[in-house]
């Protein structure tokens, strides 16, 4: 069976994600594509023989269209995943789910009135496969039970438009997620530290910022998030439990030796560095619509991310450590 796709907002990770589906995932086919760039949707739409339609409510309600992939702008993506759903159709949205958490409990609401799951979030990490290989050590507790968790997101540069809230919000939204995947519980509470700052950076900016975040069983996390660190794209995680440790790989790459001197390469994109794991998720994602059981991130991760991004973005501005208080989660989400 083909699923048949329609991407609202072909920017960036659009154009990525529209290429994937024509070119790596079998089963799936782009049929039709909008933004509010218009030329930029037509450009795209022709170089893969779909049709541009006016408007995301346009994509949605098409009936050619099967399930809809969202990759507009963060303030957009509740009132199409609302309309997905009320299409009864499956919707793929990048992250955030939506800007705040009373959006995102609509879309649960909505979904439950449904009664089963249309919304899967990109969460893309939970597809790489050093975070899975490491979930598997973890879930089997041949380690004893997680006590610390040692994570670093760091970016070669940001944009002028990045604000110090964009670090919890935009990038460490991410280890949010996966915190609370690979440890299979709640995050409690957010803190946020403010070190030196780099002068390599915006006057505007906080940068690096040092966070700390604790889990309902008392796990503690530390977090340092570094946008301007200059020499690369590079992600850590080490989880250390009662009898050892387990730690992400680095990205493989050969080891040349040359003049008294080791060297190995270091990614400069997020989009290198997990290139695979979105591969991975789409194709994940069309066997999973094809099933009928849809199993990624889901409505309530991604409402659990956006209460803790707004715990982290109050302890960012007040400097205190925040709690995170979430609702009861759902029977459609698990236990
Ligand atoms: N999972 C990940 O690692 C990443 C996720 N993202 C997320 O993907 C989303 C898009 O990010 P980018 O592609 O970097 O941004 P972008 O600015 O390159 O593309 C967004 C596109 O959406 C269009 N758009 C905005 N509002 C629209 C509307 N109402 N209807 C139709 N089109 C609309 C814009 O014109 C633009 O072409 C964001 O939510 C971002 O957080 C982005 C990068 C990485
Ligand atoms: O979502 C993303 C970006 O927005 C963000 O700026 C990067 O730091 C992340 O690693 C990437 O995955």
């Amino acid at each position: 069976m083909t699923v048949h796709i329609g991407v609202i907002g072909t920017g960036m990770i659009g154009q990525d994600h529209i290429r994937r589906l024509t070119d790596v995932v079998t089963g799936a086919e782009v049929v039709a594509v909008t933004d509010v760039d218009g030329a930029r949707a037509a450009e795209v739409a022709s170089g893969i023989g779909a049709r541009a339609l006016p408007t995301g409510q346009d994509v949605i309600a098409d009936p050619l269209v099967d399930a809809v992939v969202v990759t507009s702008w963060g303030p957009t993506h509740a009132e199409f995943v609302l309309a997905a759903i009320a299409a009864g159709k499956y919707v793929f949205c990048e992250k955030p789910l939506a800007t705040t958490a009373e959006d995102c409990l609509r879309i649960i609401e909505a979904e439950q009135s449904v009664g089963r799951r249309l919304v899967q979030v990109g969460f893309m990490r939970r597809y790489d496969a050093g975070y899975r290989a490491m979930k598997e050590v973890l879930d089997s507790r041949d380690l004893g039970h997680p006590l610390m968790m040692h994570c670093a997101h760091r970016n070669p540069t940001v944009p002028e438009a990045y604000h110090s809230a964009m670090a919890v919000q935009d990038t460490a939204v991410h280890e949010i997620d996966t915190i609370r995947w690979l440890l299979d519980e709640e995050i409690v509470s957010a803190q946020v530290i403010r070190p030196r700052r780099t002068a390599n950076r915006f006057e505007h900016l906080v940068d690096p910022q040092f966070m700390l975040f604790e889990t309902a069983s008392g796990v503690r996390v530390d977090l340092e998030v570094f946008v301007n660190c200059q020499f690369g794209y590079d992600i850590q995680c080490e989880t250390v439990c009662e009898t050892g440790t387990v730690r992400l790989p680095d990205p493989a790459d050969v080891i040349v030796k040359t003049a008294a001197v080791q060297r190995t390469g270091v990614l400069q994109d997020w989009k290198d560095r997990f290139g695979a794991a979105f591969d991975r998720e789409f194709v994940e994602w069309i066997a999973s619509i094809d099933d009928g059981r849809l199993a990624g991130p889901s409505a309530w991760d991604g409402y659990a991310a956006a209460v803790t991004t707004d715990a982290g973005t109050e302890a960012l501005e007040t400097g205190r450590v925040v709690s995170v208080r979430l609702k009861d989660r759902p029977d459609l989400y698990g236990s």
